[in-house]
């Protein structure tokens, strides 16, 4: 089972360089804005749930916070390293983080990004999948759907400042925002599952329709199309690209856009046109995750997603 394409074209000779230049850029920038601009920065702490490593730190921060109350916007920053993958404790906090802003009358809107350089998620955590058990799978997948009904379905306005690669269930959250905005560089964007040997479910294809229209998504996820910058510009997968050292500025200057339209009939509007699509989901869930269960648990997905993860592991020349 091939992990094509993807990988080679990913190691291009500049990636080390632009990484350190990414990392010294955010650091830089942050602490710039967190001393000019006097804003409100915390952080997000889990405890650590797997406890089968016992050389594994007790606590890592899966997400960074920052809130600008006086604007009306937070920035919420995925840090789950290496690469954002999504398991059920980081899509559990995820919830909990997408729960608090629903509730809040402070926040009118959310940029999301990643705090860390190169990635913005390499979507879900395969090793959910590999090997898995009834229990913690259905666990795991409830937790996806609730993530994308309270994105898909928020009436706050999302903006994704997509600051590196986002293959699959990275795409999704990016796709739940209304505004899309990624760094232009050797990064790819797409709904890549059928590589892995996997469908994408319906609410996946669903979100794609309604983001790139119908012929291009049919094109997308039977190829597993990963797209370049400039290729998901060409066919609106993203709405801007732009150079590393602006994206969150220009995500900035989007969200006081969108943030300057009356709310009721924003709100009204973005509700009226994903509704039914989130309905969809919200009738089916049970039968949605038996099918992933069903699905993940045959032999042949079971060698597929093995095949995908050794691929992973293959020293990098
Ligand atoms: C009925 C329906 C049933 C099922 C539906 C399921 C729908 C599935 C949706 C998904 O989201 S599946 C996940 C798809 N994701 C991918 O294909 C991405 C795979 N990863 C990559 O291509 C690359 O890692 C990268 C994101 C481009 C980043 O490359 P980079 O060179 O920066 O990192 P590296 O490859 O060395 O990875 C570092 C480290 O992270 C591990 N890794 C990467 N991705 C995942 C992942 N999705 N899940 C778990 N682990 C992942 C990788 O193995 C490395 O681990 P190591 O350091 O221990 O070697």
């Amino acid at each position: 089972m091939a992990r094509p394409n993807l990988k080679s074209l990913l190691r291009l000779s500049q990636f080390a360089v632009n990484l350190n230049l990414n990392k010294t850029t955010q650091l830089t920038n942050l602490s710039k804005s967190l001393i000019t601009q006097n804003r409100n920065f915390s952080t997000s702490k889990i405890i650590r749930q797997d406890t089968s490593n016992n050389n594994a730190p007790a606590t890592k921060i899966n997400f960074y916070v920052e809130e600008y109350k006086d604007k009306g916007y937070m920035v919420l920053k995925f840090n789950k390293a290496p690469v954002n993958s999504l398991n059920l404790e980081f899509l559990t906090e995820l919830n909990i983080q997408l729960d608090k802003i629903e509730q809040s009358k402070d926040i009118k809107g959310v940029i999301l990004t990643s705090h860390l350089p190169n990635i913005f998620s390499a979507g879900l955590d395969i090793l959910e999948m590999y090997q898995i058990k009834q229990e913690r799978g259905t666990q795991f997948w409830t937790a996806l759907q609730e993530t994308w009904i309270k994105l898909y379905g928020s009436n706050k306005i999302f903006i994704a400042a997509i600051n590196g690669h986002s293959p699959a269930g990275g795409c999704l959250l990016a796709m739940s925002c209304d505004y899309r905005i990624m760094t232009k560089g050797p990064y790819k964007i797409g709904l890549n599952e059928t590589l892995l040997g996997i469908k994408a479910p319906f609410w996946f294809r669903d979100t794609m329709i309604n983001t790139i229209g119908y012929r291009e998504t049919e094109k997308a996820l039977q190829l597993g199309k990963l797209y370049s910058p400039e290729e998901a510009l060409a066919v609106n997968l993203v709405d801007e690209i732009v150079d590393a050292n602006v994206l969150i500025q220009k995500a900035e200057e989007q969200m006081v856009k969108w943030c300057s339209i009356p709310t009721v009939a924003r709100e009204l509007t973005k509700s009226s046109m994903r509704r039914d699509t989130v309905s969809k989901l919200i009738a089916q869930r049970e039968s949605d995750t038996q099918s992933f269960i069903e699905f993940t648990q045959r032999d042949s997905i079971q060698k597929s997603l093995k095949g995908y993860l050794e691929a992973m592991k293959k020293p990098k020349k």
